[in-house]
């Protein structure tokens, strides 16, 4: 048993989320991990203990399901020993708003929005009494580019960052860590809906959370590995910070006066 938090990653059977246990299993930590694939868990789950001695217990769930965010919800709150939260799943669908099948979108939205609220608001309780504890929340930098994809997708992400921003802003006096994380293209599954000759020039995998985990470990709110120009970002910021500032009129802005 690890002196360390346990760590539960959800999407942890490929991708971003296999490699944020394994990783969190090298520095000591041991792990719950969640996704659909139990045999991709157990393959991951006895390297890990080989490679790392660690615990790691597995949590099949399908978190677009109510019985899977329930069974996940539940262990969040009834293991005291969890001190750390990746909300990793989610997914992408192919095609376009007017093509897509409701339904295909309303599972999208429930485990790549749905599911981050729902494990952040099983923890956030805890931490927040206990004064400590870190959820770290993949977004992704299509959260600012709502013309660059699929849009359904894209609100998800905007959803988690803002989210993620938010709950830094209340918790974080109460000694909580928020990360939001925001990748760009990364080598993974996740592009199986693109053709390959289609999709852009990828990152791979442990690069991304390897440089997340530095953002991580310097307590970073928000994590962008490939913006190279930090600049960007602080000036992003700071005119979000100014356009909220020009808010508080009591008066329609003159733009939108008709000429009387
Ligand atoms: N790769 C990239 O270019 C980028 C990825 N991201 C984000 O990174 C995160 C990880 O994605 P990535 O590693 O790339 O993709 P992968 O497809 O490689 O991994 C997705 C993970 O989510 C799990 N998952 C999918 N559906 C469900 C479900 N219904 N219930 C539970 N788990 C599920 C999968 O496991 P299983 O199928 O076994 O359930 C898998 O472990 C996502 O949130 C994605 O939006 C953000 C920006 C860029
Ligand atoms: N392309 C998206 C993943 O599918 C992303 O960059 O978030």
């Amino acid at each position: 048993m690890s002196s360390k938090v346990k760590v539960l990653i959800t999407g942890a059977s490929t991708g971003i989320g296999a490699t944020y246990a394994k990783r969190f299993a090298e520095r000591g930590h041991d792990l719950v991990l969640v996704a659909r694939s139990v045999e991709k868990l157990e393959a991951n789950a006895v390297e890990l203990r080989q490679e790392t001695g660690v615990s790691v217990e597995l949590l099949p769930a399908d978190l677009t399901t109510e019985a899977g965010l329930l069974a996940v919800e539940a262990r969040l709150r009834d293991d005291s020993s969890i001190g750390i939260l990746v909300n990793n799943a989610g997914s992408n669908v192919g095609g376009t708003f007017v093509t897509q099948r409701i339904d295909d979108l309303t599972k999208l939205v429930t485990l790549n929005a749905t599911s981050v609220l729902r494990l952040s608001h099983a923890v956030a309780p805890r931490f927040a009494e206990k004064g400590e504890g870190s959820i770290i929340n993949i977004s992704s930098v299509l959260a600012f580019a709502p013309e660059w994809q699929t849009s359904v997708y894209t609100a998800t992400k905007s959803f988690v960052l803002l989210l993620s921003q938010a709950l830094q802003a209340e918790l974080g006096q109460k000694g909580v860590y928020i990360q939001a994380v925001l990748p760009a293209a990364t080598r993974t599954e996740i592009w199986n809906f693109v053709d390959e000759d289609k999709r852009p020039p990828l990152m791979e995998v442990a690069e991304l959370v390897d440089a997340a985990l530095v953002g991580f470990d310097r307590r970073e709110a928000v994590t962008i590995p490939h913006l190279h120009e930090e600049l960007r970002w602080q000036t992003l910021e700071t005119a979000r910070q100014a356009l909220l500032q020009d808010t508080g009129h009591t008066t329609a802005a003159s733009r939108y006066l008709e000429a009387k």
